[in-house]
């Protein structure tokens, strides 16, 4: 497993697995337990997913010591602000069963995020988390918190996939020292991604599946991934990424789907506010 290094030094490995919609308690911990056997160390959650308690019952489970996960979660936007994050961290540790972080995300650019930002260093410089960083965050937003704080995020999780590759804010971030990390790295599935005619091509020169061409694609650009399976032959799959490498014309064809759109959601989009309205979480 290769690991990059972050802008203060720490080392995150550059493919893990990720637990959005796996709302059911007993699947999500069997699922966390599985990808730890099959291999991952970095394991994404957020407290909008609800799963936190069941991440942290399959690390206890798991038998690996924590030293070697890299536990990622998030603060939702209804946390926001100075002391509700301090808040919230505690109740994401206590749902985790752990006494340190890996990474802590504010996880959409919403609400008393400067409040929220000091909060966090705070936590940084308590030891209480490693690394802090943010998610949806666009150019115009990151460069808002720095120059308004003086501290640079570091890593931003955002929707990186071949139809929305996002080489611009990449360019951005790596020129800030700030670690590109995709979700949605198969776009849930979208516009039949992994049957699209270009990764199939590819995907059957080199011997391997499109879903391990699209990882194989983001993490040769240095784009960490964290791939979503409840399934843990895909869960192999998915990890098995490392013994191929994909020649510059691969890349230039993959480069082709970019549709420079996002799938899901656009952060300026009016309907967003009724949507955050709707995803209040209870402390
Ligand atoms: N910061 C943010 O705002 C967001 C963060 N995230 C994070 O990113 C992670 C990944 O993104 P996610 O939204 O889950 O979507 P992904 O792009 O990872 O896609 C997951 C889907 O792909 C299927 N799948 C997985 N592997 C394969 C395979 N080898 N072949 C065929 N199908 C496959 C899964 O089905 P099955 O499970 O049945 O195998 C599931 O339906 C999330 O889990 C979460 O941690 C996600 C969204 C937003
Ligand atoms: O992490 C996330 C998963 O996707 C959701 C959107 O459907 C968001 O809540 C959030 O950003």
């Amino acid at each position: 497993m290769k690991n990059i290094k972050l802008n203060n030094g720490v080392e995150m490995p550059i493919l893990g697995f990720g637990v959005f919609q796996m709302q059911d308690m007993a699947e999500c911990e069997q699922a966390v337990i599985d990808a730890i056997e099959t291999g991952y160390r970095l394991i994404d959650t957020a407290a909008s997913y609800m799963n936190e308690q069941a991440v942290g019952n399959a690390i206890k489970k798991s038998g690996v010591a924590r030293e070697e996960l890299f536990i990622t979660t998030k603060l939702w936007v209804s946390d926001a602000g100075y002391e509700n994050t301090k808040a919230a961290f505690q109740k994401s540790l206590d749902s985790l069963q752990l006494d340190y972080l890996d990474l802590y995300l504010i996880h959409q650019p919403y609400g008393d995020i400067y409040g929220s930002w000091r909060a966090m260093q705070e936590l940084y410089q308590e030891g209480k988390v490693r690394a802090i960083g943010v998610s949806n965050f666009h150019p115009d937003r990151v460069m808002d918190l720095i120059t308004n704080t003086g501290f640079i995020p570091a890593v931003n999780q955002i929707e990186t996939h071949p139809f929305h590759q996002q080489k611009e804010t990449q360019k951005f971030l790596e020129d800030n020292n700030i670690q590109i990390e995709s979700w949605g790295p198969f776009a849930e599935g979208k516009n039949d991604i992994f049957k699209n005619e270009v990764l199939t091509k590819i995907a059957a020169k080199h011997n391997k599946s499109t879903a391990q061409v699209m990882l194989r694609w983001l993490t040769q650009r240095g784009v960490v991934a964290i791939p979503k399976s409840v399934r843990k032959e895909r869960m192999a799959e998915n990890f098995n990424i490392f013994d191929f490498e994909l020649p510059a014309d691969d890349m230039n064809s993959i480069q082709t789907l970019d549709t420079n759109e996002s799938l899901f959601f656009d952060h300026r989009d009016p309907n967003m506010v009724k949507w955050l309205s709707e995803r209040k979480l209870s402390r």
